[in-house]
């Protein structure tokens, strides 16, 4: 190995003579260090300090009491091309013999501490100047956290982060094993660093990400009214005792044969044996008391795949509030793999607003907090919501999201809403359930627009099929019969 330090610079280091000439950097016998390299620290084209690298070993010595700015800090002062971060001189120097005008390094290199985040701050204004910022630090930890101090301290400026080669500590690494045409490569390369929270992509460099999925029922005419997205909300009203329960969990059963899903059910208000009953009259069209022991022994096996039944228990001081029902779709989601899951009523929860805070912004925030789990854990929350009393003008009409108390945002937030009410034509003397869809987020990727439909039920199974009415029934007959 040379102990010349030019020579360890153009030879070892593979820095170009001209470019050392040019950036001042000369040879120098140090006291401590004998034959080392001085790198010249420069502020208005005046040298001001400089650091001493012993040619045969990774020691350093710098100008005594003199606190040092960038290395290269004129740079800044002029031009308009990105400006490069790096954690070390000679690294600086890589990255200028690979292209760059406008690189500057830190004077110590980067740790945690403090301190060393000054020089920065104090170059905020020319850094910001820049079109962008690249930080070309080394490929430790402690590297690793540098674009994150400097885009914080650039908060909103657009700042980047290089990667370099396996193998490769620093920029003078890549230089000496691939080069400066893959110093530069990896530069222009640089991705840049989005805010805390959240990732800013264009089309074609998405992060990977489950496709979207909407659960179905599988069949008509609730293809055409309901759909799930996973990932999503939806939110079920109507009056009291209009069978909001009674369809929802009709509908889920759907769902879970048709998409071969299991589904969590937090039903407050329903007793468990009346879900159970429920499903078994949906799945073999008989109370869960009349079946027999192998028909019971096969609904439970199919009962137990696709679903899950929250149980509240009141021991101590269990809350059934907002972080209750976090933990309870978290489990329910990640642990028990539920797709969807019926929050039914919300108004059972115990909401509490914090001192000072109004019903409506709890709602809200408790609304956008549901929609992000949902997000989170990759399944769908279905919430069941009462109306508030609502005015008849004779007969009670249907309710949609903004007749649910306290906040729009029944209305707003979810990506579907849907109501149940029951209805009656007295001279005809039929009933019948209409379920309507008010609001539908997504008409392309659910393939239909809000609307309804007339379903009767039957309450024996439990089960609803499109109404027939009979008025309509005779009108038709007639009209096609004269
Ligand atoms: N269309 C209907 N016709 C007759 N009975 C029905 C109908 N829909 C549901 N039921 C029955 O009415 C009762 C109440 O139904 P359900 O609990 O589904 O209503 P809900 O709207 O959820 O009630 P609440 O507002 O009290 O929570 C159940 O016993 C159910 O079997």
């Amino acid at each position: 190995m040379t102990n010349d330090p030019i020579e360890y610079l153009t030879k070892v280091r593979k820095l170009d003579a001209e470019l050392l000439l040019e950036m001042g950097i000369k040879a120098v016998d140090h006291p401590q260090l004998g034959p080392a390299v001085a790198l010249t620290y420069k502020r208005d084209g005046k040298a001001y300090a400089a650091k001493f690298r012993a040619t045969d070993r990774k020691d350093w010595r710098s100008t005594a009491e003199v606190s040092r700015g960038l290395f290269n800090e004129d740079c800044l002062r002029g031009g308009d091309c990105p400006v490069v971060i790096t954690e070390g001189e000679i690294d600086a120097l890589s990255v200028i013999q690979a292209g760059y005008s406008r690189v500057v390094s830190l004077p110590d290199g980067w740790t945690e501490e403090g301190g060393k985040r000054q020089v920065l701050i104090d170059a905020e204004a020319a850094l910001r100047a820049a079109p962008h910022v690249i930080v070309a630090g080394d490929a430790d930890e402690v590297g690793a956290g540098l674009p994150k101090v400097v885009a914080n301290i650039l908060a909103g400026h657009d700042v980047r982060f290089v990667t370099w080669p396996e193998g490769c500590k620093d920029a003078n690494d890549v230089l000496v094993k691939f080069g400066e045409g893959e110093v530069a490569r990896r530069l222009t390369e640089a991705k840049r660093i989005d805010p805390p929270g959240g990732i800013i992509t264009g089309i074609s460099d998405m992060p990977p990400m489950p496709a979207r999925r909407v659960l179905r029922m599988g069949m008509s005419p609730y293809d055409n009214l309901l759909a799930f997205e996973v990932g999503t909300m939806s939110v079920g009203t109507g009056t009291p005792g209009a069978g909001k329960s009674t369809f929802t969990t009709f509908a889920a059963y759907h769902v879970a044969q048709h998409e071969q899903i299991r589904i969590g059910i937090m039903g407050f208000e329903t007793h468990p044996h009346r879900t159970r009953d429920h499903l078994a009259r949906l799945y073999a069209g008989k109370a869960w008391d009349d079946l027999g022991d192998q028909e019971r022994c096969e609904f439970t096996a199919f009962a137990d795949a696709h679903f899950r039944i929250v149980h509240r228990t009141f021991d101590g001081d269990d809350k059934h509030n907002l972080g209750w029902l976090r933990s309870m779709i978290y489990t329910l989601a990640v642990r028990d793999e539920c797709k969807l899951i019926v929050v039914d009523p919300w108004n059972e929860l115990e909401h509490l607003p914090e001192p000072g805070e109004s019903m409506t912004s709890y709602i809200n925030f408790a609304l956008q907090q549901i929609r992000q789990w949902a997000q989170q854990f990759d399944t769908h929350i279905c919430v069941i919501a009462h109306p508030r009393k609502m005015g008849t003008d004779g007969k009670p009409r249907s309710p949609t999201g903004y007749d649910i108390a306290d906040s729009a945002a029944f209305f707003n937030k979810p990506a579907l809403g849907f109501s149940v009410h029951k209805e009656e034509d007295e001279d005809a003397g039929e009933s019948w359930v209409r379920v309507t869809t008010w609001k539908v987020r997504e008409t392309q990727l659910y393939g239909f627009e809000p609307g309804n439909v007339r379903l009767n039920f039957h309450r024996h199974d439990m089960s609803y099929t499109r109404f027939e009415g009979q008025r309509q029934y005779i009108r038709s007959k007639s009209a096609a019969g004269a």
